[in-house]
């Protein structure tokens, strides 16, 4: 029996959720696996309900549970509440630390039938593949924050530090990831200006003579945001640290035809945590137009990562794949020709290609 948590949160989560238990419950029936699924709040809706964005009993559920399935938390709604009782950082980063997740893989795989979604063109993108690996429970996000006045004002701090153990075990991460791909791993940072980057280019450096089997690159992170457009077939596996990491897998998405086909694994602990790498898109929530293809393939992660079925996660990476090529398009990977569908619908499609698979 594999004990999944379930948090949808706020916004599209809500939509997106139930299409990725809905395919998890058709691997479960096909291949005769018990999925034991424990609903629980969390995010802005949390706090609505409880007046805490992570209650304790979600914690806890979280904790006996195999693996997460998360949607997205935040929105308008929650903006102005004091910063701990914030969606985002109230609970998705304390959920992050305290369950140990501090690797967290963002792969970048452009599905054939979708080279002409993304707003790039196809020569460029056709064929990426490449694959994110984040450092989720340190730097500046978890950095202490002040306010203070001063003349005229008001100062604002955000604290940037890293030990050379969270370096460490993120870059070994990623250097085992590389292993099993094509050897390439490109470590991001920005050390030419920024102390925490320099330890961090000074730790891959030493930590790449324990691996002479992969090619390693150092490039500053303003030129990887630019190198990821101009030429990402360049990449394979990209180490970098928190808040560069959350910037380039937003821009690296564009590269998959749209942000709601990017999922995401947080791994590190125990349980891992399984959610897209998107928000809870307030613009289009409650309408049925959210792509649900993120979580879903966050769903195949789980089953890979968490609970080593890997045969079922390729049959749902699979059905994903049948799903664009036979044209289903939800709005934002919408083109002419296109067979438009909802998100309830996309997960429909998916699920019933598992179960005649
Ligand atoms: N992991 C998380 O829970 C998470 C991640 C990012 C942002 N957020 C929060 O979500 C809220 C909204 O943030 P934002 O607007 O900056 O980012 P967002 O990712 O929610 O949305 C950005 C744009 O992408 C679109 N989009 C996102 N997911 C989509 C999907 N599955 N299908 C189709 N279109 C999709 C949205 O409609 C929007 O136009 C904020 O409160 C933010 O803090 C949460
Ligand atoms: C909501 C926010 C805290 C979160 C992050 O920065 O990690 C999100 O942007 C993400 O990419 O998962
Ligand atoms: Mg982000």
């Amino acid at each position: 029996m594999y004990k999944i948590a379930v948090l949808p949160g706020d916004g599209i989560g809500v939509e997106i959720v139930p299409e990725a238990v809905k395919v998890l419950q058709v691997i479960g029936e096909k291949f005769n696996h018990q999925f034991e699924y424990t609903e629980a709040l969390v995010g802005g809706e949390a706090y609505d309900a409880t007046g805490h964005p992570l209650p304790d009993d979600t914690l806890k559920i979280c904790r006996q549970s195999d693996a997460v399935l998360l949607g997205a938390i935040g929105g308008p709604k929650w903006e102005q509440l004091p910063v701990h009782l914030r969606p985002e950082v109230g609970a998705l980063l304390p959920l992050r630390k305290e369950l140990g997740l501090y690797a967290n893989l963002r792969p970048c795989f452009l599905f054939p039938g979708l080279t002409h979604a993304s707003t790039l063109k196809e020569e460029t993108i056709a064929g990426v593949d490449l694959i994110v690996l984040r450092e989720l429970t340190g730097g500046l996000y978890f950095g202490e924050k002040s306010r203070q006045e001063v003349e005229g004002g008001i100062k604002a701090t955000d604290v940037l530090s890293y030990t050379t153990f969270e370096i460490e075990r993120i870059v070994r991460y990623a250097y085992e990831v590389a292993r099993k791909r094509r050897n390439k791993l490109c470590s991001v940072d920005k050390a030419n200006v920024i102390e925490t980057s320099r330890l961090w280019r000074e730790t891959v450096m030493e930590l790449a003579k324990e691996y002479p089997d992969v090619e390693t690159t150092h490039m500053y992170v303003d030129n990887c945001a630019m190198q990821l457009i101009r030429n990402p077939k360049q990449f394979d596996v990209i180490v970098t640290e928190n808040m560069f990491g959350d910037i380039l897998t937003d821009e690296a998405s564009m590269l998959t035809g749209s942000i709601g086909m990017l999922p995401s694994a947080s791994i590190g602990g125990k349980v891992g945590m399984y959610e897209p790498s998107h928000g809870s898109a307030p613009d289009i929530a409650g309408q049925n137009k959210a792509n649900p293809l993120a979580t879903i393939l966050s769903a195949a992660m789980m089953l890979r990562y968490s609970f080593n079925l890997e045969k079922e996660a390729v049959i749902v990476e699979q059905a994903v794949s049948k799903a664009v090529a036979e044209g289903y398009r939800t709005p934002d990977i919408m083109e002419d020709g296109s067979k438009p569908v909802g998100t309830v619908e996309m997960g429909d499609v998916v699920a019933g290609y598992i179960s005649n698979a």
